[in-house]
């Protein structure tokens, strides 16, 4: 295990640049499956989640190979397996993203249930309802969602309860090789979800409406290959922008889309930081001490819940009192605890933090819980006096490339280091 060790008090300065998605590069590889000839996809970003994607497709008898830094060719596969095993999918919840293109284009599919993580229960009962209605037979057993379909999937009109950006993911790749039209309502309208549509509609789609709360899919018989290019990390930029003003520091994000950052970009404005943009880069520049802001997160294009845990960190050193009220995850505020550690002032009631900020945090052993509650602790870390150790960092791995590397170019004194192992981990 590593972790990391930071020496706060660095103001940053200077270029940050931005990593693809993950949350579009998990579900475009995995689409993948359902081409018929080789696919190109660029602007990959260095993941542990993105290597577990293709651990997945290789686990699945699909080879791909890697081309340069940051793209992959995934081959052509017509005869591959269908299950989706609980060593990969228990590390990383976004591999559930195979059972509808494993379903509709091989007609069975078996994927390990995710199960719970430290955010909340996060339940996939939407993916499988949506799936029964477009004509699957699927039961749960021994831990295992075991889909098979008669035939082709059908198109279905289908009305989801929550917004859910996998489900609508999964159920928008079940819909591309189906028999009619597919119907999704109350979609999720995530940059992201419109990517993955943007991608299956290079491979020959036939999705319309994706970005808004209804999407339609026309089933076609079979995909083509295609060459894609992952849209830049709305929420790696989010997080250098709240590090950058944290710090008190100025920041320029390059290589990303500030169209995406809408509601970050607002409450950045509303802290006090001044910010510029261009097509494809933000700017921010600290005007001093941040101000408290107050956050409500729920589905784009409000404020995202991946940005909470960095504001929550941002708050605990602001002017004033703020609250930041968590709609979408149950569990979302492990990072809490850890940041009361370095000295923060935080209040929980309920799904609300009551953060007032101090004047300074000071460094501390804080442990990772999960993948943005990482990103919290690392800003607090560059901002507290002393030092800090980061420990399981892990979590932050699976989703930010070489997060340390791109700090350090900045000015922070950030350090990835072994950890020495405790007796628990023996
Ligand atoms: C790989 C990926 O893209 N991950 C993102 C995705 O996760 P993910 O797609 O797992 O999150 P969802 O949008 O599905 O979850 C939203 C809410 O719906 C609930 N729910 C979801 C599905 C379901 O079948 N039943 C149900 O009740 C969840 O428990 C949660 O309370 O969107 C989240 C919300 O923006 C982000 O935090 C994650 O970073
Ligand atoms: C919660 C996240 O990811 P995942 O859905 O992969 O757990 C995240 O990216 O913040």
């Amino acid at each position: 295990m590593e972790k990391f060790v930071i020496n706060g008090g660095q103001k940053l300065a200077g270029d940050a640049v931005i990593s693809g998605a993950k949350n579009a590069a998990l579900p475009i590889i995995l689409a993948s499956i359902l081409a018929q000839d080789d696919v190109i996809i660029h602007n990959v970003p260095r993941l542990q989640d993105v290597e577990t994607s293709f651990e997945l497709l290789h686990q699945l008898g699909i080879p791909h190979t890697r081309d340069g830094d940051s793209s992959y060719i995934v081959k052509a596969c017509a005869d591959h397996g269908f299950i989706a095993p609980y060593e990969l999918v228990k590390t990383m919840r976004a591999s559930v993203l195979v059972l509808g293109p494993l379903l509709t284009k091989c007609g069975h599919a078996e994927v390990s249930l995710p199960g719970g993580c430290a955010i909340g229960a996060r339940p996939v009962n939407l993916h499988i309802e949506g799936l029964r209605q477009m004509g699957a037979e699927i039961v749960v057993e021994n831990g295992y969602i075991k889909a098979t379909s008669n035939g082709r999937l059908k198109g279905a009109h289908l009305l989801m309860d929550t917004v859910s950006v996998t489900g609508t993911e999964n159920l928008m790749m079940a819909a591309v090789l189906a028999d009619g039209i597919t119907t999704i309502e109350n979609a999720a309208r995530e940059p992201e979800v419109i990517d993955l549509a943007n991608f299956l509609n290079t491979l020959g789609a036939q999705i319309k409406g994706a970005g808004t709360d209804t999407i339609q899919v026309e089933g076609v018989e079979r995909l083509r290959g295609g060459e894609y290019r992952v849209l830049p990390d709305r929420i790696e930029t989010g997080t250098f922008l709240v590090a950058a003003l944290a710090s008190q520091g100025q920041v320029r994000c390059t290589n990303t889309d500030p169209r995406m950052l809408d509601a970050v970009i607002k409450k950045l404005s509303e802290a006090g930081a001044e910010i510029s943009r261009g097509d494809d880069w933000i700017e921010l520049k600290s005007q001093g001490r941040p101000q408290a802001v107050n956050i409500v997160t729920a589905p784009h294009p409000a404020f995202p819940t991946d940005m909470q845990a960095q504001f929550t960190a941002l708050n605990s050193i602001a002017n004033g009192t703020g609250f930041i009220r968590e709609t979408i995850f149950e569990n979302r505020f492990m990072h809490v605890p850890e940041l009361r550690r370095m000295g923060a002032n935080i209040d929980l009631e309920g799904n609300t933090a009551i953060c007032t900020g101090v004047e300074k945090l000071t460094g501390a052993q804080v442990m990772c819980t999960d993948l943005r509650a990482s990103a919290s602790l690392v800003i607090a870390g560059l901002v507290a006096s002393g030092q800090t150790e980061v420990e399981r960092i892990y979590h932050i791995d699976r989703g930010y490339e070489a997060i340390e590397d791109k700090l350090a170019l900045l000015g922070a004194d950030i350090k990835r280091q072994p950890m020495t192992p405790t007796r628990e981990d023996l």
